[in-house]
């Protein structure tokens, strides 16, 4: 199996030492602490550093030139990807050793007095059964979570992710860390919960008690005092919307804040927020590595929106969609009290439209869903007016949701059409049609956006904040740098260029969109040309920001048998007309009429088509897999 490391330029030019140790080995022994001025130019990748060796070097050069071509020159220059069979390839998060050496690393057996997931109170002896079972929570080091799930026959492996979870050996002693937690961007369900869970979990799991708040985002690094916090102090905040930090959008400025960190001898950075927070947290790592600092970054990825890339969903997105079905509910109730009744409903969503959609999936009184995601038009046939006039007919009343990034192009026409006037195009545009029409109709404008998002987490939130928190420390104690999150129902440590390169959409492709028309039967408002044009743009956007012509992509990648079952070799058919593939129509496969209209609208949606992972399609029945191919072998439900 070849493995890679793309350096940065300068880092690669004192390369030429062959090394093959993992960093998951044991380092060399005796503490030394690289904190204060920058490492000396001869550290990087040195004896302890990462799997590289003369026989890979060739390929390093095509590796960073490969993955230039996708990803900005810094992010390509910080990727670290490891090659495994079968077109395996994992996309790895950067960890102390990459960058410093002489680590001081716990030993082989549980390293702390108190050890997580256990409320193991004193050290055991190695051999007891106690310290057996407490042993079978660590993750194999090697387990991997694969960014797709869904493959055909001879699909490559693809993109992995390390799993998150505790690791035999961590690179802190618990008096030595000192740890720090930021908030960063707009509020969102399940703040304070991650914030109670990394405080109690660090002191509850790790025996760690020096753990400081920055109040107010990022520029609470260098502009406030640094909140002491203990269980204590946290205990009920998980109770409460909004965060007990505070937050703010702007005020990074990397230099300031890392001057701070240092200064202050933190050693572990929790950033909490969304995609411009999780580009400043890559800002600061970099920063922290240029510097030779040790010191861990860990982001938790957090937005309203769901819109962060890669993971399964955001922490407070359950809670949000749950906290929207009443003000669609009252919409309802408005709507249908009245002749000709329009509930409006706005919820949060500038660039995509999730909230809008999940909440018109689970409400089922909602007739239409305005993402940005799909454009649609106002006038003419199959546009809005005639549907909303149309559904009045039929019903005598009408809900609609609309993603406030909806219909941005028509806002923007209306804006220039009122000469200036500050007005909400949808709504005037509307008013004007009914006037036209001389149909009397009643608008209700619900805007519950602020409402939503200031509210606590549910349940269910609650859990995933516990686990992302917990998620976050072990990755921390292990020294690696990272953004947590779920893929594919398991916790992974994201490389962080990996969430802040692409922003997470609805992908109006998937059948996810298809069900939502089939459950509002609004119209599409799209031909099968804009669906095309739609998929092609999913499909180059889906596109993993790695290199193309790795040997698993490229001419040595594994070749199907007999030329059939690869994904090109498929004719790709609409859902719900059956497959088409030479092979399926020789075994007498037949074509499923689509006779609704709701089929009609499905049978644009194609189920090979859709790049996005899991979330509506087939799943193996255990994602996690070490380099080998090997499956993990324990619990289900464990994240
Ligand atoms: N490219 C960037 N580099 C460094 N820092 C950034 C970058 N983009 C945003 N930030 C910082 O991240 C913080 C939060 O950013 P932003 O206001 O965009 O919210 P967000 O994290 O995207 O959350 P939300 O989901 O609410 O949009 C701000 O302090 C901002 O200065
Ligand atoms: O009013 P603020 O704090 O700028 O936040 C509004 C924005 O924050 C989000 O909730 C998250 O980005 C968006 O949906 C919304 O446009
Ligand atoms: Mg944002």
């Amino acid at each position: 199996m070849a493995s890679h490391i793309i350096l940065p330029k300068e880092e690669e030019a004192a390369l030429g030492v062959a090394v093959e140790e993992d960093h998951d080995s044991p380092a060399a022994p005796g503490y030394q602490h690289q904190q204060g001025p920058p490492v000396a130019k001869a550290l990087p990748f040195s004896a302890t550093c990462v799997r590289i060796s003369r026989d890979s070097y060739p390929n390093l050069r095509a590796l960073r030139n490969a993955s230039a071509m996708s990803l900005p020159d810094d992010d390509a220059a910080y990727a670290k990807l490891e090659e495994g069979d079968y077109g395996y390839l994992l996309d790895d998060v950067p960890h102390f050793t990459d960058y410093l050496s002489d680590l001081p690393v716990s030993a082989d057996t549980p390293p702390l007095p108190t050890h997580p997931c256990l409320a193991l109170v004193v050290p055991l002896p190695d051999s007891t059964p106690a310290v057996k079972k407490l042993q079978q929570y660590f993750v194999n080091a090697d387990d991997t979570v694969p960014e797709k799930v869904v493959v055909q026959k001879d699909s490559p492996r693809g993109v992995h992710f390390r799993r998150a979870g505790p690791r035999q050996r961590v690179y802190f002693e618990s008096e030595d860390v000192k740890a720090c937690i930021v908030t960063c961007g707009g509020l969102c369900p399940g703040l304070n919960t991650v914030i109670r869970e990394l405080v109690c979990g660090l002191s509850h799991m790790y025996n760690v008690n020096d753990i400081f708040g920055i109040q107010n985002g990022y520029k609470g690094f260098y502009s406030s005092n640094y909140l002491p916090m203990t269980p204590k102090s946290v205990n009920d905040i998980h109770k409460r919307g909004g965060t007990v930090l505070g937050t703010s959008r702007g005020g990074h400025d990397t230099k300031k804040i890392v001057d701070n960190i240092q200064d202050r001898g933190i050693n572990q950075v929790y950033i909490i927020g969304g995609d411009g927070t999780q580009k400043g947290a890559y800002e600061i790592y970099k920063e922290i590595r240029r510097r030779g600092l040790k010191v861990a970054v860990a982001g938790v990825p957090k937005t309203i929106d769901n819109d962060i890339a890669v993971i399964d969903k955001s922490f407070g997105f359950d809670s949000a969609v749950e906290e929207a079905q009443r003000a669609i509910d009252a919409a309802h109730v408005e709507a249908s009290s009245a002749e000709n009744g329009i509930g409006l409903v706005k919820l949060m969503g500038r660039y995509s439209g999730f909230i809008a959609m999940y909440a018109t999936l689970a409400s089922r009184d909602v007739d239409c869903c305005l993402i940005p995601e799909s454009p649609f038009y106002l006038e003419g046939e199959g546009g809005l007016f005639e549907y909303i006039e149309k559904r009045l007919k039929e019903n005598n009343h009408m809900v609609i949701v609309v993603a406030e990034g909806a219909g941005q192009d028509l806002i923007a026409k209306s804006i220039a059409a009122a000469d200036q006037i500050d007005a909400s195009g949808n709504k005037l545009l509307l008013d004007d049609y009914c006037k036209n029409k001389k149909m009397e109709m009643t608008i209700k404008y619900i805007d519950p956006t602020y409402m939503i998002r200031a509210i606590p987490s549910n349940a269910s939130d609650n859990v995933y904040c516990t686990l992302l928190a917990h998620s976050a420390i072990h990755g921390a104690m292990a020294g690696y740098s990272f953004t947590v999150g779920m893929v594919n129902g398991r916790h992974a440590y994201i490389p962080f260029h990996r969430v802040t390169s692409t922003r997470n959409k609805v992908k109006i492709t998937d059948r996810m969109w298809a069900r939502l028309l089939s459950s509002t039967n609004q119209p599409s408002f799209l031909s099968q040309k804009d669906i095309d044009a739609a998929r092609e743009a999913d499909k180059l956007a889906s596109k993993s920001p790695v290199p193309v012509n790795t040997k698993e992509h490229g001419e040595n990648a594994k070749k199907p048998a007999n030329g059939e079952g690869s994904s090109d070799a498929v004719v790709q058919e609409p859902f719900g007309n059956g497959p088409t593939s030479p092979a399926a129509l020789a075994a007498g496969a037949v074509s499923n009429p689509a006779l609704t209209p709701a089929a009609v609208s499905m049978s644009f949606y194609d189920v090979n088509a859709g790049e996005q992972p899991s979330r509506e399609d087939e799943a193996p029945e255990e994602v996690v897999e070490c380099r080998c191919g090997e499956r993990s072998t324990d619990g289900r439900g464990e994240a």
